[in-house]
């Protein structure tokens, strides 16, 4: 069924059977990104946000700067007001901890499905698959424009390729998540990324995708995309030389453990790249348990720790960032037909720790690390 301001194709015309679009069943034209961000313009406190945390993240990866990198936030963003009370929380505690953590917001609008599911903020902001991307586009943008106003950088997962020419200049840290790492056509758009990208070990386990993925998005590519006025184009990259690993853990066996780290080092150095990464608390290193991320947290601020103590002082800990899945409160919640039924501040897809634990793990970050 067409959807308001859809173009219905394949309506019969020729008398032949039609060889194009033959599963196509409408396309709905966009506003391209020129006029979006003239809808919802960045000014300097927005632009200054960005930059900022660009330059401490590019530090951090260098190794020039000892914070830890903490992506924090909700596994998906469904509600902006929800997710408006959490950024005020969150700013609170990025301020009160900085000298010692450097604090991203996890802000995730694409969310890549194992097989079907809602896949997020942009393709379906009502949660009804009335799939209105051009509202999800506008929420998208403007929840950017109000959580980087708090002076809160903001983190996501670049999933659609044509998605960051709407929302990058927002952006300050970026995520290839471990169903597309070993895609080329994420690859391609990670090495125009304006951003730091974090690649994701596979759901395997296999780190050598992420490796191959960093190796590739360093270097320049020429693919088809769309330019700020929404037309399709010829796009020539760079190469984005802040990419790093994030383990996950892969088919239930986690890699957040020192001999999964020592061994991640390793596989960093031969290839060429920094021995740095981040650990995911979440996903198959927390076996989608949320109660089980304050373990791996754990482990990441005893290795820490232990790396101050040890030979490996002068090169610090490999461990440069850790991500926490986390909502104002804990667990999940299945989507509802009655949207009035959604409970407040509980997450639609992965289960996240609560506001209480938040604030307390990262209170504990900052005491060991101090
Ligand atoms: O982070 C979210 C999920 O782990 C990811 O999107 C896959 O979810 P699914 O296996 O429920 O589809
Ligand atoms: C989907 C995510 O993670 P992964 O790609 O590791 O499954 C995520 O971080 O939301």
């Amino acid at each position: 069924m067409p959807q308001a301001g859809e173009q219905a194709i394949n309506a019969p015309a020729t008398g032949h059977e039609p060889t194009q679009n033959v599963n196509v069943a409408g396309t709905t034209p966009l506003t391209g990104p020129r006029e979006l961000e003239r809808q919802f313009p960045a000014d300097a406190v927005h632009h200054r946000t960005v930059i900022d945390a660009r330059r401490a993240i590019q530090a951090i990866l260098r190794g020039e700067d000892p914070r830890l990198l903490v992506v924090v936030g909700p596994c998906s963003i469904h509600d902006v007001s929800a997710a408006m009370e959490y950024a005020r929380k969150l700013a609170e505690l990025r301020e009160r901890f900085a000298d010692r953590l450097f604090i991203v917001m996890r802000v995730y609008f694409e969310k890549p499905r194992t097989t079907i599911g809602w896949k997020g903020l942009i393709n379906d902001p009502h949660l009804d698959d009335s799939f209105d991307l051009a509202q999800g586009l506008k929420l998208a943008r403007k929840l950017l424009l109000d959580v980087n106003a708090l002076s809160l950088p903001t983190g996501t997962e670049m999933l659609d390729p044509i998605t960051p020419q709407y929302i990058d200049d927002l952006v300050s840290w970026a995520s290839i998540g471990a169903r597309t790492t070993e895609s080329q056509t994420h690859r391609q758009m990670a090495s125009g990324l304006s951003m730091p990208v974090g690649y994701k070990n596979a759901t395997n386990g296999s780190l050598q995708v992420a490796l191959d993925a960093m190796a590739s998005a360093r270097s320049p590519h020429h693919f088809l995309g769309i330019d700020e006025d929404g037309r399709s184009c010829i796009v020539a990259t760079r190469g984005n030389a802040f990419g790093h690993l994030i383990l996950r853990g892969g088919t239930g066996k986690p890699n957040y453990h020192p001999d999964n780290v020592a061994d991640a080092a390793t596989r960093l150095r031969e290839a060429g790249l920094e021995p740095r990464l981040m650990i995911d608390c979440s996903h198959a290193n927390s076996n989608k348990k949320h109660e089980q991320q304050e373990v791996v947290w754990q482990s990441i601020l005893e290795q820490r720790a232990a790396s101050r103590t040890e030979a490996s002082r002068k090169s610090g800990s490999p461990i440069i960032g850790a991500m926490l899945e986390s909502n104002l409160h804990e667990g999940k919640q299945s989507i509802p037909a009655d949207k009035s039924k959604l409970k407040h501040g509980i997450s639609i897809t992965d289960a996240c720790i609560g506001w209480a634990k938040t604030e307390a793990l990262l209170q504990q970050a900052y005491d060991r690390l101090g």
